[in-house]
């Protein structure tokens, strides 16, 4: 399989950071984004952002901006569909996503993704954490997808569906286990940037 090239989704509209893009706060020396592509950057062969509205905010990042092509705020599938579309064209097979607002995720997270995928015809893996209640919580922002189920995810975005895991169950995609319940902190609300600013 060839390297998958990386999509990182910031197309969220963040109310409860009271609006604005949560990948362009200040995290340390660098925005939030910045730490998301200094992870990612190594672990892909290209990288580009997943953003709706004017792509000129970002233009310091020097990365390709990809809107939704779904009218609304669809949540984040809209995103992976945007990078699917994006990766067909450079003529990839598979993209991995990441969150544009989870600084810390894991130094691994491609190469085990791609381990969790092994004999699969269309690899679609979501990663996941131990969790007390449920066994693991999987973390719809952070999978590998395969360019081969972009129009059976564009016809399930048109026919109103939203949820992540329920699209990955259709497919029985799997799960790759990180085993640290924090490794996908992300940042929600002020009172999350400010734990994030104590993390760093
Ligand atoms: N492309 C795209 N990405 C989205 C959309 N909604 C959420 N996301 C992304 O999905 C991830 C998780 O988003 P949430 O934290 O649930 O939503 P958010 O909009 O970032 O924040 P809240 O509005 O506070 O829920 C983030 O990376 C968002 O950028 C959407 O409509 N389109």
């Amino acid at each position: 399989m060839k390297q998958p090239l990386g999509v990182i989704l910031a197309g969220g509209q963040a109310t409860r950071m009271g609006g604005g893009d949560k990948g362009l706060l200040q995290l340390g020396v660098q925005s939030v984004l910045g730490h998301v592509i200094e992870r990612l950057t190594p672990q892909v062969d290209r990288v580009a952002l997943n953003a709706n509205g004017d792509a000129a905010r970002f233009a310091g990042l020097k990365l390709p901006v990809l809107p939704d092509s779904i009218d609304g705020f669809a949540g984040p599938l809209a995103g992976v569909l945007a990078g699917l579309d994006w990766a067909a064209e450079q003529g990839a097979d598979t993209i991995v996503t990441a969150a544009a607002d989870t600084p810390f995720f894991p130094g691994d997270l491609v190469p085990q993704l791609l381990l969790a995928s092994e004999g699969m015809t269309h690899p679609l893996v979501l990663a996941a954490t131990p969790d007390a209640k449920r066994g693991t919580a999987r973390h719809p922002t952070f999978g590998l997808w395969p360019v081969a189920l972009r129009d059976d995810l564009r016809a399930a975005l048109q026919g109103g569906l939203r949820k992540v895991v329920m699209w990955t169950q259709t497919h029985e995609g799997r799960e790759a286990l990180f085993p640290h319940e924090d490794a996908f902190f992300n940042i929600n609300t002020p009172q999350d940037l400010a734990r994030a600013q104590e993390m760093i």
